[in-house]
């Protein structure tokens, strides 16, 4: 125990370099150094010698001597490393801006490296519909058979990716280091992970060749396809800000492609158009359009009332030929003429750009034109000019509001499509509820080379969406499966429907027939069939959109009797409601 006598022999200096037998201590570190290094040393030594006889000079030496042994080596090692990493090593880099970049990470969270690796990003994903994981279900499930999706999406896992950081691997029995580094953008302010900060990946092998990264860069590739292979990937213009650092299209979500069977339309037309484009994209066309100098693009518009698949058409299309979907609303109120042709202008070379309710877009003529069209414009009489009527008072002079000023003109939307030659091979699919109100100079030939209307369901296509609705879907039961949409194995035996008729279970979705759906287990095809007729017999033709057909019969997805025993009220209520307002409608 320390006393206060101990205290005195411990502040006592001559006495700190002896130890308890008196001798003095053998010194591996001078003690005056180790001073210098543990500050304290001094008196903590002597305390301690004084009050358990133990002296520490020896321990506390060979600490130093270790952690000087540590040092030189961890320096020794980095300057090797360096050396070994910028001689003997070989890297290739990805930025963020990059597909590849997000494949490589979905690639990479899939293998064992998120296993070992301590070090770790957790993201909670917030799949999609179609994305969720199974097996959680119950839990989710209270006694009543009530799902609670909170409770479910509380079971989910995060996943997993390396962190910023280095991170090694082995890959067909080579090694390589994945780093994962950020770089803060300068002049922007730091949002974690948003625009302005850019990530980048470095892939780096053992060897003096890229070789190797290639292909692995390959296989990845080629691994993430397979995974996206029934998905249809979707496209926006990326907010300005963003557009700078990453591109003016920004990935906004992939979707399960949709088989072109779900979609009910006259099997000629589906025909004309898949025809046509599978004629565009064939690989010996640019040449064919290059040699007769003829832009190499495509234009089609997709008119008929709201809800009759046009979307839905263009969404397959994109699905069947593998092609991301550029979508652009003219709507958007802070698209500029520029913005447009730089959207345009940086397109890939393959793509669906899909222009939706082109006649809702306000598209205006440029003034002169204007003038052209409307030379003798009605003025009101200033005294009758009115706050309320001041705008089109405006307009009749030839000022227009600076409503009008705003948004796309007409010659503007032209010069996009027309463009340059940096967005040949892409194809243009507008949509419109009122083909009458567009432009000549839009439908022009070369802007649009095909025109598919899309009718109000015909009886026939009534009795389809209710097969549909009802069939018994193979896809169903291979969800999860990448390529239900693509390959369904041979129905064993069962008869495929597709259009309303059986067709051969290995029928191609190219030629518009589909080996999709099969009849429910709990009825038959035949009774399902019956069914249907009964159900389009009790509707009239050419009055309802699919999508209102489809609206009704969601109501009753389990219930196709009911759905036949209460569409006639649903048919007279919704005739009064439409005449109601085709009355005022005709009325303002
Ligand atoms: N011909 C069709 N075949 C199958 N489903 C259809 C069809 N038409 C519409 N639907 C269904 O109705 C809904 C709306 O369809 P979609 O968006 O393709 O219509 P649209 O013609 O593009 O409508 P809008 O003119 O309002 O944009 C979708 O859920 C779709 O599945």
């Amino acid at each position: 125990m320390a006393t206060a006598n101990s205290w005195k022999f411990i502040l006592d200096s001559s006495a700190w370099q002896k130890n308890a037998t008196g001798s003095p201590t053998p010194e591996v570190v001078p003690a005056s150094l180790l001073e210098t290094f543990v500050p304290g040393y001094g008196p903590i030594s002597k305390f301690i010698l004084h009050a358990f006889g133990f002296d520490i000079a020896i321990l506390v030496s060979l600490g130093l001597v270790l952690i000087a042994l540590g040092t030189a080596f961890n320096y020794m090692w980095d300057a090797a490393n360096s050396l070994f990493l910028r001689y003997l090593t070989s890297s290739v880099f990805i930025s963020d801006d990059d597909d590849l970049f997000w494949s490589i990470l979905k690639w990479i969270a899939a293998q064992k490296v998120t296993q070992k690796s301590r070090s770790l990003k957790a993201v909670t994903v917030f799949r999609a519909a179609w994305d969720l994981p199974d097996g959680y279900e119950d839990a989710a499930l209270d006694k009543d058979g009530v799902f609670n999706f909170g409770k479910w999406a509380a079971q989910v896992p995060p996943q997993y990716e390396p962190f910023y950081g280095v991170h090694r691997f082995w890959h067909k029995w080579r090694l390589f280091i994945f780093k994962r580094t950020k770089k803060e953008a300068q002049n922007s302010p730091f949002i974690f992970g948003r625009p302005g900060d850019e990530q980048m990946i470095a892939l780096t092998c053992i060897g003096r060749s890229t070789e190797p990264i290639k292909k692995l860069l390959n296989f990845i590739k080629t691994w993430s396809l397979e995974k996206e292979q029934s998905m249809t990937v979707i496209r926006r213009p990326a907010a300005k800000d963003r557009a700078r650092f990453s591109g003016a299209w920004h990935r906004v979500s992939s979707r399960p492609s949709r088989p072109l069977d779900t979609v009910v339309l006259d099997p000629c037309e589906k025909r004309k158009v898949m025809r046509d484009m599978n004629e565009f994209l064939h690989p010996s066309s640019p040449r064919w359009y290059a040699t007769r100098g003829i832009p190499y693009r495509r234009g089609y518009l997709f008119h008929g009332a709201p809800g009759t698949g046009k979307t839905s058409l263009s969404f397959a299309l994109a699905g069947i030929f593998g092609l991301d979907i550029y979508v652009i609303s003219l709507l958007e109120p802070s698209l500029s003429e520029s913005d447009l042709s730089n959207l345009f202008n940086n397109l890939p070379k393959r793509c669906i750009v899909l222009l939706e309710d082109i006649d809702t877009a306000g598209l205006r003529r440029d003034s002169k034109s204007d003038a052209k069209s409307n030379s003798t414009p009605y003025l009101a009489p200033a005294e009758t000019i009115t706050p309320s009527n001041l705008a089109q008072a405006l307009k009749a002079a030839g000022h227009p509001s600076s409503e009008e000023k705003k948004g796309i003109s007409l010659s503007g939307l032209l010069n996009a499509i027309d463009g340059v030659a940096t967005h040949e091979g892409r194809i243009l699919v507008m949509t419109t509820n009122d083909p009458e109100k567009l432009d000549s100079a839009l439908l022009r030939p070369g802007r649009v080379d095909m025109e598919v209307e899309f009718p109000l369901s015909s009886r026939k296509q009534i009795a389809e969406l209710f097969i549909r609705m009802y069939a018994h879907d193979q896809r169903e039961e291979s969800f999860g499966n990448e390529q239900a949409n693509r390959k369904l194995p041979a129905a064993g035996g069962k008869v495929a429907v597709t259009n309303g008729t059986p067709v051969s279970s290995s029928a191609s979705p190219v030629d518009g027939k589909s080996n999709a759906n099969l009849a429910s287990p709990n009825l038959s095809l035949e009774a399902l069939t019956a069914l249907a007729d009964k159900f389009a017999s009790r509707l009239p033709g050419a009055t309802f959109s699919p999508a209102e057909i489809q609206g009704f019969l969601l109501t009753r997805k389990k219930t196709p009797h009911a759905a036949l025993d209460e569409v006639e009220g649903w048919r007279d209520s919704m005739m009064a409601a439409k005449e109601n307002k085709n009355k005022v409608r005709s009325l303002t």
